[in-house]
């Protein structure tokens, strides 16, 4: 979750001096309160020498304080903030768990934008297959490859229910971004420095073509957002206020819509008509991030509150570079007290340049990085291989190699250690890992792993 967890202050140095000894007498604090100009000067000299020595001995303290500073780099939708959370989740708990509240409002944003994206493909099916009917132009329609797809009555019925979901998925991009992102107008931030988000939905009737065009682009939240609905939603900066699990009901307009909806949304999504329009236009939005169509009955329910895998599955597109701080909770251990700075930079890189796949994004970026660490989609890579998928066809030096998980983690475990001995100016320390950071077990162990 994108909030600074700050230390707490200690007392000012000029408190501490100016405060009496603590074991003053009742005669001793009479000659303190009545003294002269002279005895008034000599107390003003002991305060500044007072604040002087603590002041010392805070900087000293500083320089004595372990700061470790970590950067996190890779190409769009590689698992940075996912890795970030996953450092909260390990080292402030509690932190973590005060914020679920904020994280509802990102997983209905998912969900809202999944049940969009599917009425928005029916909807093009359906007005293309209308379109063909009339001019008896199979070949345009679905029914060109495959046997017709007739729609029912009833489908207009339960697009006409989910319609509600469009006027959520405007609230909540509003909610989660700035006030002066200009939601609602229609416009296309593109990622543009002055908006905190760079998709707002156009206002007035939608028309699917255009709004499904749109939804392709992610929403992307400055963090500065983020931390305004945190102080919004749970307190003042870094004073959270203690949540307890049932809080996280509270009941807001597009929890209310979201659950009103919740059964059309489960019938949309379990329809197999819906499900051939979604494979015949191939549409795979469970392959996307933020997928949580499988567990809608979960997820829409009145007092749904995110579970820790639900915060490291949601979706929320970084914008520039955030540094977030962390005092490490007890529960951290040897690491207790020590101070991290994590510095998570949103990736674009593959927004940019379509032709280059993700693998060779990451290989480019990697190689860019060592001229001056990439954590591997371990499960997609798996998922992809299981389904079949011939790495060698999107990365060909991986040749003739068997096509299994095992030898592909370390192809790419040497390729990144050979691009970093080649172009790092000075010898350093490589730990290449394989992992899911959606994985809470396997991304703990190698956190807790000390390397
Ligand atoms: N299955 C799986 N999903 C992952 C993994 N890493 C990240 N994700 C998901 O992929 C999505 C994108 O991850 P992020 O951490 O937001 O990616 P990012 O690198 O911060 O992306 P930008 O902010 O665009 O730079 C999220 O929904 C994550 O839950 C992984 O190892 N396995
Ligand atoms: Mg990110």
């Amino acid at each position: 979750m994108p909030s600074r967890i700050r230390s707490q202050s200690p007392p000012d140095p000029f408190t501490i001096a100016s405060q009496p000894p603590p074991d003053e007498t009742p005669e001793e604090k009479a000659i303190r309160e009545g003294m002269s100009f002279f005895s008034k000067e000599q107390e003003a000299l002991r305060i500044s020498n007072a604040i002087d020595e603590s002041l010392k001995a805070e900087r000293a303290a500083e320089k004595r304080k372990k700061v470790t500073r970590l950067l996190l780099l890779g190409q769009s939708e590689s698992g940075k903030s996912t890795t970030l959370r996953q450092f909260q989740l390990h080292y402030t708990p509690n932190a973590f768990r005060t914020e679920r509240l904020l994280w509802r409002s990102i997983v209905q944003l998912n969900v809202v934008r999944s049940i969009l994206t599917v009425l928005d493909t029916l909807s093009e099916a359906q007005s293309e297959s209308l379109q063909a009917i009339q001019s008896s132009n199979v070949e345009n329609s679905d029914a060109a490859s495959d046997d017709p797809l007739f729609f029912s009555d009833d489908f207009e019925i339960l697009k006409s229910r989910l319609d509600p979901l469009r006027r959520v998925e405007e609230i909540l991009i509003a909610k989660l971004g700035d006030e002066e992102a200009p939601v609602g107008g229609g416009s296309n931030g593109g990622g543009g420095a002055g908006n905190n988000i760079a998709y707002s939905p156009g206002g007035g009737i939608p028309r699917p073509g255009l709004q499904q065009k749109k939804r392709k682009q992610e929403v992307t939240v400055r963090s500065t957002a983020m931390e305004k609905l945190r102080v919004k939603l749970l307190g003042g900066p870094g004073g959270a206020r203690p949540q307890s699990e049932g809080e996280g009901a509270d009941w807001d307009e597009p929890t209310e819509v979201i659950y009103h909806c919740r059964e059309e949304m489960m019938a949309l999504w379990e329809d197999p008509t819906v499900r051939e329009v979604l494979r015949r236009r191939r549409v795979r939005v469970e392959e996307g991030p933020g997928f949580f169509l499988d567990e809608l009955e979960r997820v829409t329910s009145a007092g749904y509150v995110p579970s820790d895998d639900d915060i490291l599955r949601a979706r929320l597109k970084t914008v520039g570079v955030t540094e977030y701080r962390f005092d490490m909770e007890a529960s951290a251990g040897r690491e207790s007290g020590s101070e991290w700075r994590i510095y998570d930079v949103g990736g674009s890189r593959s927004q940019e340049d379509h032709s280059v796949n993700r693998l060779e994004d990451s290989v480019l970026l990697w190689k860019s990085i060592c001229s001056n660490k990439l954590l591997a989609n371990c499960d997609i890579l798996a998922s992809k291989l299981e389904a079949g998928i011939r790495l060698s066809k999107y990365v060909r030096s991986f040749g003739e190699r068997s096509n299994d998980v095992e030898t592909a983690s370390a192809y790419f475990k040497s390729k990144f250690q050979a691009i970093e001995r080649e172009y790092s100016p000075n010898l350093r320390r490589f730990y290449g890992y394989a992992t899911s950071v959606t994985d809470r077990e396997t991304t703990g162990g190698i956190l807790h792993s000390g390397k």
